[in-house]
């Protein structure tokens, strides 16, 4: 670390495990530590740093465990300037190198110009680029060119565990001067190609349980008498989505924005290799054919997966089980103009009406345990266009302007609660591999990145 500047490698971040899925307090007094350290780098470059004391969090079980503060920096306050806050997390998703990882996840290690380690992408990567970028200024004895704000969290992973609370909370003082939001958690769609990102998908999270009794039965003894509840739950979620992907919830489509000529275009305008894409997803087949019709269904159509099955067999051998009470999950990703509690009723209504046509003596229970809405922004907002100048200077080309068919929660509430407008402007190349094994950053993306973050910042000076 440069005690001078404050500034701290990624070397040095990504060696914190700061991994806030797995709740146990190792990794909470890591994720303390984290937060610690990026205070620390923040204070040393001068900024008005308040570490936000976030209470605890209420696990299923019963345990309680603290939630690590969220840092709010401040960097300037000229009245003449625009302000730009960033938002960034500096928590991971778990990583085992026992579980497929060439190196250990916590020693960022360079192989053939690619940085891999847990976090180098998602998130700590670019957060650090936003901070070199302003360190550089800080090197050249430069003025930032805006006020910056900082924002950044230790939960993003756990579900940005009351971070909507705080956001409310601080709608008219640490964000009121803010004029402008960046976020930087997500990916181009190319390996080289930049691109901005003005739209995700939102998402409905439904556990749908089916009940007999808490205990299982021996098929042997049971089998053939009992109305069984996999048999019910496996019904229940074949009744969900066709074999084309299309979603079988009656009135599901219906508020889905009607697609436009202009909007088809921005679709071609986009550079997707799509044989390179399958290959690299190491898929046979898409449900689709075209760059357009695959772009359209991850990012402006609905789309409903099944992620799993609570209190099923699911261990090797043969075990002759009738489970007695089993949770089926599955999730739609929303998009502009789907309500979530509308969506909500129409799953709850479906799912009810396919149960009672089975005459089953079992209880069944839907509950939608997650309803993150979809997010859309404004192309022709100021910070769009500076984003695509800065991409211009830096990268000489235009970038791509996509959508993500994941979810940001943080997007939508900051458009709703604190009603800035938002952009992300992603560093990291499609390949990155975030939430997965081998997550890396390449070496050029996040010097480039850094650059972008610098040029972006004199943009939005220009053009406030
Ligand atoms: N490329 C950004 C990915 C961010 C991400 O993975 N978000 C999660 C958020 C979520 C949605 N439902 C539950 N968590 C995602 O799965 O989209
Ligand atoms: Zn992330
Ligand atoms: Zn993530």
């Amino acid at each position: 670390m440069d005690p001078k500047l404050g500034r701290t490698t990624l070397k040095e971040w990504v060696a914190i495990e700061s991994d806030s899925v797995q709740p146990v307090p190792r990794f909470r007094q890591e994720l303390f530590r984290m937060m610690a350290v990026a205070a620390d780098t923040l204070q040393r470059l001068g900024a008005h740093v308040t570490s936000v004391d976030m209470g605890s969090q209420q696990l299923p079980d019963g345990q309680s465990l603290p939630i690590p503060p969220v840092i709010l920096a401040e960097l300037g306050n000229d009245p003449t300037k625009g302000t730009v806050c960033f938002y960034g997390h500096l928590d991971v998703q778990p990583a085992d190198q026992g579980n497929g990882w060439l190196t250990d996840p916590y020693v960022l290690t360079e192989v053939d110009g690619k940085l891999y380690g847990r976090g180098a992408t998602d998130n700590k990567g670019p957060v650090l680029a936003w901070i070199n970028a302003v360190s550089a200024f800080r090197a050249l004895e430069q003025d930032l060119p805006v006020n910056i704000k900082f924002i950044i969290e230790g939960m993003e992973e756990a579900g940005s565990v009351a971070l909507e609370e705080l956001v409310e909370k601080e709608k008219n003082r640490f964000f009121s001067g803010v004029d402008y939001i960046v976020i930087s958690d997500n990916l181009w769609i190319s390996q080289r190609k930049p691109a901005i990102t003005y739209g995700t998908r939102g998402n409905s999270y439904f556990m749908v349980e089916v009940k007999c009794r808490d205990q299982d039965f021996h098929s042997g003894t049971f089998g053939g008498i009992l109305h069984e509840p996999m048999a019910d739950l496996v019904a229940l979620l074949g009744s969900l989505v066709d074999s084309s992907g299309h979603i079988l919830v009656p009135g599901i489509y219906d508020e889905v924005a009607p697609l436009t000529e202009e909007e088809i275009n921005t679709y071609k305008a986009i550079h997707l290799d799509l044989e390179e894409y399958r290959n690299s997803s190491r898929v046979e087949k898409f449900l689709f054919d075209t760059k357009e019709e695959i772009l359209m269904h991850l990012w402006r159509y609905p789309s409903l997966s099944i992620h799993g099955i609570e209190g099923a067999f699911d261990e090797p051998g043969a075990k002759t089980v009738i489970p007695g009470q089993v949770i089926g999950k599955f999730s739609i990703r929303l998009v502009p103009h789907m309500n979530v509690s509308v969506v909500e009723k129409q799953v709850t209504r479906h799912l009810e009406d396919v149960f009672s046509k089975r005459n089953s003596s079992n209880k069944m229970v839907v509950s939608m345990t997650l309803g993150l809405h979809p997010w859309i922004a404004n192309i022709n907002d100021t910070q769009y266009l500076a984003a695509k100048r800065a991409i211009r200077t830096v990268f000489g080309t235009e970038p791509d302007m996509i959508r993500d068919g994941s979810t940001i929660p943080i997007a939508k509430m900051f458009q709703e609660i604190v009603h800035k407008s938002v952009v992300l402007i992603p560093l990291g190349a499609v390949d990155d591999g975030e939430h997965s094994q081998n997550e890396k950053i390449n070496r050029w993306n996040y010097i480039e990145g850094t650059k972008l973050f610098a040029a972006f910042f004199l943009e939005m000076a220009q053009l406030h």
